[in-house]
């Protein structure tokens, strides 16, 4: 563990034209604007509001939440810099930061906090639903089936795969059944430390009490939480932990965010497909009734900020746990601090504020990386993937023990 924390680099802002950060404030949100208008029978009101977002995006500038916010949630939010930034672009202040009050504002803009008809309703539930009932759901589920005959390390690390690229919706634990991909899948590792993590989460003997707890802070929705569920089904069954608890937002957030709705969603359908899956599903069912798995929606979950600024609450559970895994491309910015950090900074250094055992499974999807070795960053320099750090193809798992 470092005495001290590397010097900060710079923070990753979104105000460089052509850039990553900039597409995503300029482009992507936009866009999302638009698909979650066309997916709605919006009322003028609603309209109006999206209207006036979009045109906040472009050319706008920071605001506090309305007036009509939730009084605790307006003070939440000026505590997280909405007094800081207001009246400053989009573009100019931490690209975290602006991405995640683009995502606060959006739920304003359609009713989500009421009072209305559309309290409640969650802007993004069409693709998350569509998503979870796909042809390819009901694949990757079946191929479960494959995995009941394997050693139970095979099957050990073929969910933990299958977690880790779920991140990118394309769910790992069919690795099993086709080799080929296998070695592709570990050759887009940049970073593997799953031996560390086993070994902070070791099987115990059959009968024999079972210490571990597992913190899983989940990303998206869908064919995301559905492999995560999988793994904490898995270990749970293989005695590798004795509880877990789900770590999912309070509200839709990043467009496919898992939410408590999301997590019944995904459980219902692991019930509901037969076969390992149901097994998986019952098991877990039966461990959220008797409270050796618990899910937790904590606000700060969605505050726009880098885990280092966590409450003393959060913290205290997170060194309550043996091992917090952190999944996805957002987490991964939180934890790290999404700055432009020398990619052969140790991901120890940049964790050491962390409580308690850290780990991150994450597909590359934005410009932050740490932890590479030095052959490894001078591979993917050379790859002529330009886009290696954002395009999904690649993936790590950090642990810093
Ligand atoms: O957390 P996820 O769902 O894995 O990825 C989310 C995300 O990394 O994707 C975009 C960058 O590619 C950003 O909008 C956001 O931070």
């Amino acid at each position: 563990m470092p005495d001290t924390p590397p010097e900060p680099a710079p923070v990753i802002l979104g105000d460089e034209p052509g850039s990553f950060p900039h597409s995503v404030l300029a482009e992507r949100h936009p866009a999302i604007l638009r698909q979650v208008g066309e997916a709605f029978p919006y009322d003028p009101e609603r309209r109006a509001g999206l209207d006036a977002l979009l045109a906040s995006c472009a050319d706008g500038a920071i605001e506090p939440l309305p007036d009509a916010a939730d009084p605790a949630d307006r003070r939440r939010w000026a505590e997280w810099g909405t007094d800081r930034y207001a009246g400053r672009s989009w573009f100019d202040v931490p690209w975290l930061w602006a991405e995640s009050h683009f995502y606060r504002r959006l739920l304003d803009a359609v009713g989500y906090f009421g009072p209305g008809p559309w309290q409640g309703v969650d802007p993004f539930r069409p693709a998350k639903l569509a998503e979870l009932g796909s042809p390819e759901t009901d694949e990757e589920l079946a191929a479960l089936d494959d995995l009941a005959g394997l050693p139970a390390e095979e099957r050990t690390r073929a969910l933990l795969h299958g977690s880790l690229w779920g991140n990118r919706a394309d769910l790992g634990f069919r690795l099993s059944g086709n080799g080929a991909r296998t070695e592709d899948r570990v050759r887009a590792l940049v970073a593997d430390d799953s031996d560390v993590l086993w070994s902070l989460l070791p099987p115990s003997a059959p009968g024999t009490p079972v210490p571990a707890t597992l913190c899983l802070v989940a990303d998206n929705a869908g064919r995301e939480l559905v492999p995560d569920l999988l793994l904490v089904a898995h270990l749970l069954a293989e005695g590798r932990i004795g509880r877990a608890v789900l770590h999912v937002k309070p509200h839709p957030y990043y467009v496919s965010d898992a939410t408590p709705a999301d997590v019944l969603d995904a459980l219902r359908r692991l019930v509901a497909a037969g076969g390992a899956a149901a097994s998986y599903g019952e098991g877990l069912w039966t461990a959220l009734t008797d409270g050796r798995v618990t899910v937790r929606a904590h606000p700060f979950s969605c505050a726009p900020l880098p885990y280092a600024d966590m409450p003393g609450d959060l913290r205290a559970e997170f060194a309550s746990a043996t091992v917090t895994v952190l999944k996805g491309d957002l987490n991964y910015r939180r934890l790290v601090g999404d700055r432009y950090w020398p990619p052969t900074t140790p991901f120890a250094d940049v964790t050491g504020y962390f409580p308690g055992p850290v780990a991150a499974l994450r597909t590359l999807k934005s410009d932050v990386i740490t932890g590479l070795t030095a052959r490894t960053e001078a591979a993917l320099e050379a790859s002529g993937e330009r886009r290696w750090r954002t395009s999904g193809t690649h993936a790590l798992i950090q642990v810093r023990g």
